[in-house]
């Protein structure tokens, strides 16, 4: 086009080079034009209007450009007319780190900056990373700020009225309820056996095969397994066995797997285009309907056999103490047990909750200490001191090696390196709430009713306005006190866990799980991660690593072994 436009001048104005500088020059140029033929003349009257055209057009577009681009230093992005900040989050959507885009846009904006999206889109939303803001929405002023009507209903034929997705009363009982069961012992008993029977029976037997055949493993794919496993036994109170050699397909996890993607599609598509997919069932609709069926039958399986079992068993001390047992023996506001649909919700909600955040969280982990050897060293040291400190350690104990739970509690450098990779890399990068009523942040951000606020955890990470001049660097340390001992941040600070009355209910489990599994790992094997492979985020609700965690294992021990647990 432009090339076509500057032959076009060069035929008109002969005499002058291609960049016309004075008015000086355009006259004598047009006194060339007089000496021309009297229909080149004609042809060229009708292109001279044509070019003022152009010229009008360019010189709105130039004028359309400059104010979107001067927008940039006041909003952080350019706004163009009708697609508002869409060019800058289309090009950050190639760009394969879309999270450090986000902290970007925020570093330059003091932490908040007004997401503007396309006219009739439903992207427009305010992103912050600030402290002060995340403790007015998260604490001080909550039930202005719920999960919302827009996500609820995203996700209702996933997770129906479930803890994840409720407010208000439902979200209360459910929180009230699960909080005392995992705070009892019993639920503690059972965390701690399913975690020992799943690592020792299942989890090293598969890392042992792979040190064997000297085969590369992707680590971040056995713990997912390892997790899904687990996070059903605290829910439904049974194991769909996902974790075992050769790493099976099992009918119940795909579809779990599935129903997940097909609801996440839907916060990036029109929802007047998935509900009209609904209704057709087609596309991931289809998907999503065929998979929920996969996950409804799996659970209305598991409800009925409980049932059965509770009505027919009297023992009181060999009840399971999963949460599904624990709510069916429960009753509603009017008394009446909860139906079939209400324990499902809950039950999948709890999967969902569970299933990835820490196995995800393990994955970025073993990636640091790949990266960060002394790291490694540290944690190893402080395992053994802890082993080397046991009142008896006979011969068996030794080759086994199963830690206990108040081993796991003292390992506090352990804990601090996995609060690193959690703050470096959180499990939830982004979350979100709505206003319900007109609010302003403390940093002075005007919200009005029905926004949508996004905060970047992600970002908060990273800002060396919290952590200071070395917040991209991995140090344990910095959770250390002098006495070595682990300190916890203000959750406003490290929201890795989400903060205030919605805080993370499985975090003490979770830690404990991490702690676990990491030592158990780190105690018997060196993982290497294989060279040159490439590890980046995956834009999905949870921070997985795109092309998972390929590594090599060898065993810093032979004596050990891995299969001996009672
Ligand atoms: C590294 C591990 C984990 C991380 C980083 C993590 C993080 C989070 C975050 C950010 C939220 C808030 C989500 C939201 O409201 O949008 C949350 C909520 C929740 N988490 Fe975790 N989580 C982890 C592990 C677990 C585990 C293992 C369980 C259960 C076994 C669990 C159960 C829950 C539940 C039930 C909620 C909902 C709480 C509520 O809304 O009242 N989490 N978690």
């Amino acid at each position: 086009m432009s090339t076509q436009l500057f032959s076009h001048i060069n035929y008109f104005f002969p005499m002058q080079t291609s960049h016309p500088k004075t008015m000086n020059n355009i006259t004598t140029n047009t006194n060339n034009l007089t000496a021309a033929p009297a229909t080149t003349t004609g042809e060229n009257f009708v292109f001279f209007r044509h070019l003022q055209l152009l010229e009008i057009f360019a010189a709105i577009f130039v004028f359309i450009a400059i104010h979107s681009l001067r927008q940039k230093r006041k909003q952080g992005l350019p706004v163009w007319p009708v697609l508002g900040m869409l060019p800058s989050l289309a090009s950050a959507l190639q760009s394969n780190n879309m999270y450090e885009w986000i902290s970007n846009v925020l570093k330059t904006q003091n932490g908040t900056f007004h997401f503007k999206g396309p006219w009739f889109s439903n992207l427009n939303c305010v992103v912050t990373s600030d402290p002060r803001n995340l403790e007015y929405l998260l604490k001080t002023k909550f039930v202005n700020f719920p999960k919302g009507p827009y996500f609820r209903d995203t996700v209702r034929d996933l997770l129906g009225d479930g803890i994840f997705s409720a407010d208000n009363e439902t979200w209360q009982r459910q929180r009230k309820t699960a909080s005392i069961e995992f705070h009892s012992a019993k639920f503690r008993n059972l965390t701690t056996e399913s975690l020992r029977e799943l690592v020792h029976q299942r989890l090293l037997t598969v890392l042992d095969d792979s040190v064997q055949k000297l085969t590369a493993l992707d680590l971040q794919e056995v713990l997912l397994r390892l997790t899904f496993d687990n996070v059903c036994m605290i829910a439904f109170g049974v194991d769909p066995g996902c974790l075992q050699k050769g790493l099976p397909e099992i009918p119940f996890a795909k579809a779990f797997e599935d129903a997940t993607e097909a609801t996440i599609f839907r916060f990036v598509t029109p929802t007047c285009l998935w509900k009209l997919m609904r209704y057709l069932n087609i596309g991931t609709e289809k998907k999503l309907k065929e998979s929920l069926e996969g996950v409804d039958e799996f659970a209305e399986d598991v409800i009925q056999t409980r049932k059965k079992e509770l009505s027919s068993r009297c023992d009181e001390k060999k009840m399971k103490s999963d949460l599904l047992t624990v709510f069916m023996g429960l009753k509603d506001e009017k008394g009446e047990p909860f139906s079939h649909k209400f324990l499902r919700d809950i039950c999948v909600n709890f999967i969902l909750a569970g299933r990835d955040t820490s196995s995800v969280a393990l994955s970025w982990f073993f990636w640091l200490l790949d990266r960060n050897p002394i790291v490694e060293q540290k944690i190893l040291e402080e395992i053994s001191k802890i082993v080397k400190e046991r009142e008896v350690v006979d011969d068996d104990d030794e080759m086994v090696m199963v830690f206990k739970a108040e081993e796991i509690k003292k390992m506090d450098y352990l804990q601090a390196a996995i609060s690193e990779a959690l703050r470096l890399y959180p499990s939830v990068p982004v979350d979100h709430k709505e206003v319900v009523e007109d609010e302003k942040f403390p940093d002075g951000t005007e919200l009005k009713k029905g926004t949508k606020v996004v905060y970047a955890i992600y970002a908060m990470g990273r800002a060396e306005a919290i952590w200071g001049k070395d917040c991209l660097e991995y140090k344990p340390e910095r959770w250390l006190g002098r006495d070595g001992r682990y300190m916890s941040e203000s959750a406003y600070k490290f929201t890795a866990f989400n903060g205030g009355p919605r805080l993370c209910l499985g975090k003490d489990f979770a830690y404990y799980q991490m702690k676990f599994v990491a030592a158990s790992i780190i105690y018997r094997y060196h993982v290497k991660v294989v060279e040159n492979h490439p590890v980046v985020p995956k834009l999905a609700l949870t921070m997985y690593m795109k092309h998972g965690l390929k590594v090599h294992l060898s065993r810093r021990d032979q004596k050990i072994t891995t299969s001996k647990v009672n």
